[in-house]
């Protein structure tokens, strides 16, 4: 049922249906083939176009924080440097309390600078006052250094200031005494804050990330997660797992452990310092701006492309109600055709007898004698009238005069003639034959034959004449060489006169001209 319909309404089941369809069909799949693959190769280009900017990001990212930690190194070298300066070794002095709050003033990302000995006990900091019998002993990286003979600077995990409430990154450095034991540490506290301002000032979407992560997998910042991720591991991030153990720097798209977001991110690895930096795009952002950016083409191609099947449709529409058309056209044709030779073959016939009409007679005469003409042979004419017939008429009535006439004509009909010959009703009690080939000694002999034909039906005449029948009387005239130039009309006008002649010699009889 449904096949059926769509077949319908597709006009499949007509070849002009199926080849305009099969048209439309191809140009829809090329138009979306197209339009599919643009749209393939400007979604790809623009997912390059956010790697590289990732990457871009990235790296500059990476350059800030190495700038931003190596003047800290500087700055811990340089208190270091103060501190071997101290002659009689004692650093608790106003003076170097004022040198470290001179030193962490210069640096906006400073939090502060502090000075512990080996047991952890605070020495000297840039703060305003040092808080009574504080200890930093329990500090991840105060057991660090006191634990490893390292010389290197060391930026450990976020912690939350014990001077400040702040969160900040510590970066320390070990003290040596003279003899190369291990003096304390000292520290410069960098402003997670810093960062997040820093951060702040690029112009990214909602979802976009950065962070600032230390090379042993913890977040020390990210944005726009909330502080609760810092300290977390990234160590489930394909960024350790795999994508850093290929190169320092680069792009690549992966799904966040911290919030399994599938971003483009652009990586890079510091050199001088143990951290690393990501930039993320998210995917989801990405795909609903580039979808805005492309929706009005869509649209336009989608309105262009309905448009033009429409069109197909109409015109395929309109051409199968064309081929109806000239169907019912020429059936109406044929109908026409065929009412026409109906009308044509009931002219020329009589409706009554079912002899020849007058039409017919007159046809068939001027053929026979367009033949004659260019044969040579000759042509003869008949014509037979109903003796005293009026009187018949008037006295039996005009119904009994048609089936008097009905009869003559059948009498007439059943003649053994030639199937070259016609006989016709010529109008009213007359009838006439159309002999060709036929000279006038045949033809007076047809009339006579006509004469006795009806006679011997012995039809009877009117009532009150016992032993009469009904006759007829027969005129007939010829063309031949002898008098070639007439006409038809001649030929009847002359046979009439024959038939006049019969009558007045008594009627029952024939007679030529
Ligand atoms: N019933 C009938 N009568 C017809 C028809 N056509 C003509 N007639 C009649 O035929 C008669 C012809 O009369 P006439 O021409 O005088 O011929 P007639 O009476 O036979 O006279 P003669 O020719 O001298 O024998 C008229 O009365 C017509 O009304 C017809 O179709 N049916």
């Amino acid at each position: 049922m449904k096949k059926k319909f769509l077949t319908h309404f597709l006009y499949l089941h007509t070849a002009l249906g199926r080849s305009g369809n099969g048209m439309l069909f191809a140009l829809l799949v090329g138009v979306l083939a197209v339009n599919i693959w643009t749209l393939k190769v400007s979604w790809d280009k623009r997912l390059a176009e956010a790697g590289d900017e990732a990457m871009n990001l990235s790296v500059s990212l990476s350059r800030q924080a190495e700038d931003t930690f190596m003047q800290v190194e500087f700055t811990l070298k340089d208190v270091m440097h103060e501190i071997e300066q101290s002659h009689d070794g004692n650093i608790s002095t106003p003076e170097m309390r004022d040198f470290l709050r001179e030193r962490q003033k210069r640096l906006l990302q400073l939090n502060g600078i502090f000075i512990y000995d080996e047991k952890g006990r605070w020495l000297a900091a840039s703060s305003e006052k040092l808080p009574a019998n504080a200890n930093n002993a329990d500090r991840e990286y105060f057991i660090y250094h006191r634990d490893n003979e390292n010389q290197d600077i060391r930026i450990g995990h976020v912690i939350r200031s014990r001077s400040s409430e702040d969160l900040v990154i510590p970066v320390s450095l070990r003290r040596y005494d003279r003899s190369g034991n291990f003096a304390g540490v000292v520290l410069a506290t960098v402003r997670v804050d810093y960062f997040r301002k820093f951060y702040n000032f690029f112009e990214l979407e909602d979802r976009d990330a950065l962070a600032l992560i230390l090379a042993d997998t913890t977040v020390l910042y990210a944005r726009p997660f909330p502080d609760s991720v810092i300290n977390q591991s990234l160590a489930q991030s394909p960024l350790f797992r795999t994508v850093l153990k290929h190169a320092d720097s680069g792009g690549r798209s992966w799904h966040s452990p911290l919030d399994g977001i599938e971003r483009i991110y652009g990586y890079a690895r510091l050199h001088r310092f143990p951290l690393v930096v990501t930039a993320g795009y998210d995917k989801a952002t990405l795909w609903q701006k580039w979808l805005t950016d492309h929706l009005l083409s869509l649209a336009l191609n989608t309105a262009l492309l309905a448009t033009v099947l429409g069109m197909g449709v109409a015109i395929l529409r309109q051409a199968r109600v064309q081929k109806h058309n000239q169907h019912e056209i020429s059936r109406m044709q044929g109908e026409l055709t065929h009412v026409n030779q109906t009308l044509h073959a009931l002219a020329l016939l009589d409706e009554m007898t079912g002899l020849a009409s007058r039409k017919q007679f007159d046809i068939f005469l001027e053929e026979a004698l367009r033949r004659s003409r260019s044969s040579g042979r000759p042509v003869s004419v008949v014509i037979a009238g109903i003796d005293g017939f009026r009187y018949y008429n008037d006295t039996l009535g005009h119904e009994a005069g048609n089936k008097c006439l009905r009869q003559v004509g059948k009498a007439l009909r059943d003649m053994p003639l030639s199937t070259t010959d016609l006989v016709a009703h010529y109008g009213g009690d007359r009838f006439a034959f159309v002999l060709p080939n036929t000279s006038s000694i045949y033809a007076f002999e047809i009339a006579m034959r006509a004469v006795s034909a009806v006679r011997h039906c012995h039809l009877p005449d009117v009532v009150d004449a016992p032993g009469h029948t009904v006759t007829i009387s027969a005129g007939c005239s010829t063309r031949n060489a002898a008098n070639s130039d007439m006409d038809a009309a001649m030929l009847i006008h002359q046979a009439e006169s024959a038939l006049l002649d019969a009558k007045r010699k008594g009627k029952n009889q024939a007679s030529q001209k």
